[in-house]
């Protein structure tokens, strides 16, 4: 099976062309291509597929199989693929996804290659049916309390389509995040799991941001995650509606738009491509 290895942020991905391969078991096949020893090594499996409702459909396996609705770092590399391998020649494409279908302007490098990618992430949703996540269906979590180990956190939780729990502390580079991050990923008020994000403000406008991934672990950079914080910065009064997020492997430019959705700019990087014998 042929494949192409990209990232985004350093959010890398094993990247399977479904016009022209059939994977029959991706959960199995994201377990074991995302394997950084036996395997090519990734934070998970995306497939580009046909769509009858938009230009691609994206479906994205985290590294321990699990299907998610949506990732942000994935789609920008969808529409890079699409665009350098010639499956689209336009410099505005629709993705259809697990948590809508989304619109992308690509924007191609001095080679005509596409370099940076804007998203519109869609509007987040905020409930804790939404999310979902346990307590009154129609109340919101902004700020609440979580207590994890004896330490008690605020957490405000976000849905870009893929739930996630956004936490402030001081010093973001000291954090444990490997401790805290899989008790809140496996926390009984998550009955799906979520994504965690850990959070210090360096002003209303940057924050520096780590992330704890749903089925993946650490993980460079989340794009759906950047999205929920730059939300979480505008509900708990700390942020702007613009955001510049510094992640370990890059940087997000955010926009909670007053047309209600989340817009998010980042680049796309294709590394190698390879025959996946597995
Ligand atoms: N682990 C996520 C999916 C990948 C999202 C992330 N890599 C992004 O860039 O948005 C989940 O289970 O919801």
């Amino acid at each position: 099976m042929k494949f192409t290895k990209m990232h985004g942020a350093g959010n890398d991905y094993v990247y399977v062309n479904g016009f022209v391969e059939q994977p029959e078991d991706p959960e199995g096949l994201a377990r074991r291509v995302s394997d950084r020893h036996f395997g090519i090594g990734s934070d998970g499996l995306i497939l580009i597929l046909p769509s009858e409702r938009a230009d691609l459909r994206m479906r994205i396996f985290n590294a321990d199989g699990s299907e998610a609705q949506m990732c942000g770092n994935g789609v920008r590399c969808v529409a890079k693929y699409a665009w350098d391998h010639g499956l689209v020649r336009r410099q505005e494409l629709t993705v259809e996804t697990g948590a809508g279908i989304l619109t992308l302007q690509l924007f191609p490098g001095a080679d005509e290659r596409i370099e940076r990618v804007r998203v519109n992430m869609g509007t987040p949703r905020l409930t804790r049916a939404e999310l979902p996540m346990t307590g009154a269906a129609d109340h919101r979590a902004v700020d609440v309390e979580l207590a994890v180990n004896g330490e008690v956190f605020r957490a405000t939780c976000v849905s870009m389509g893929n739930p996630h729990c956004v936490i402030y502390v001081d010093d973001v580079e000291r954090f444990p995040v490997a401790d805290v991050g899989p008790l809140i990923e496996h926390h009984a008020w998550f009955p799906e799991r979520i994504n965690v994000h850990f959070v210090q403000v360096l002003s209303a406008t940057e924050v520096r941001q780590r992330t704890w991934e749903r089925g993946a672990g650490e993980t460079l950079a989340c794009g759906t995650g950047a999205a929920a914080v730059c939300v979480a910065g505008v509900l708990t009064g700390r942020g702007d509606r613009s955001l510049l997020v510094h992640l370990p492997g890059g940087e997000l430019r955010l926009e909670w738009a007053a047309d209600g959705d989340v817009y998010m700019t980042g680049p796309a990087t294709e590394v190698f491509s390879g025959e996946w014998r597995g």
